[in-house]
């Protein structure tokens, strides 16, 4: 079985995916981030970064979609995902165009490359998506301290969260289960961690691929 999370910047992902993980045995697929070649200078010229970093991002999130079928394949364990393949698209690369920060022939270039991958990539049986305003976004991003981070601007992630919502009000290919993270620390206090458990849980058994 598949599961992504999917969410802003600072909304929580990477933390829960871990927790996540642990508690069900899972497999876990971090986003590239230490090891990413772009992403502290695209936050210092986005014009210049934007199409390199777009494509490292997709390929990277392309590789870990072959992973998934891999262990979809060998049927032994589940995997989850920290953020999707379609967010790139449908969010940041979007954002970038509509922005005016990437050209239209580089977006065009992008999106043939990204339609072309489409079709070999499947769904996650359970998407979860982590909604959060933007002062408990930008208390998150503070509080991890990146510093390439910090510069970011409440119109960016604004613009971001609404691509958001409008990413999730249409999503139709696959479960969805929305947990509204702007209350909640998970973190630190264990009921937290048990509602969202109960949340899966109860998704999961009416689940039809829900064979763990
Ligand atoms: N396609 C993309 N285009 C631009 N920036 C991206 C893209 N994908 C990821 N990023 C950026 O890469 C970094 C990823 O960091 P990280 O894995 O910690 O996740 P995050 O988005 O901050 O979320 P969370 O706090 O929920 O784990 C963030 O700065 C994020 O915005």
């Amino acid at each position: 079985m598949h599961i992504a999370i999917t969410g802003n910047i600072g909304a929580g992902k990477t933390t829960l995916a871990g927790l996540l993980a642990k508690h069900y045995g899972w497999e876990v697929l971090y986003e590239a981030v230490e090891d990413n070649p772009y992403l502290a200078d695209f936050y210092d010229d986005m014009p210049r970064w934007a199409f390199n970093l777009q494509i490292f991002f997709l390929n990277s999130r392309f590789a870990q979609m072959r992973r998934v079928l891999a262990i979809a394949g060998e049927g032994s364990t589940s995997v989850i995902q920290d953020r999707t393949i379609y967010e790139d698209a449908a969010i940041f690369a979007r954002n970038l165009h509509v922005m005016g920060t990437m050209s239209e022939r580089d977006y065009h270039t992008y999106r043939n490359l990204f339609d072309n991958m489409m079709s070999l990539v499947r769904p996650p049986d359970l998407m979860i998506y982590l909604r959060a305003d933007l002062p408990k976004l930008r208390r998150q991003i503070q509080k991890r301290d990146r510093s390439f981070e910090q510069a970011i601007s409440d119109d960016y992630l604004g613009s971001l969260n609404q691509l958001y919502e409008a990413f999730i009000g249409s999503y139709q290919i696959g479960d969805l289960l929305i947990i509204d993270v702007n209350q909640l620390d998970y973190t630190e206090r264990p009921a937290d961690f048990a509602e969202i458990i109960r949340r899966i849980d109860a998704r999961l058994a009416i689940s039809p691929r829900s064979s763990r």
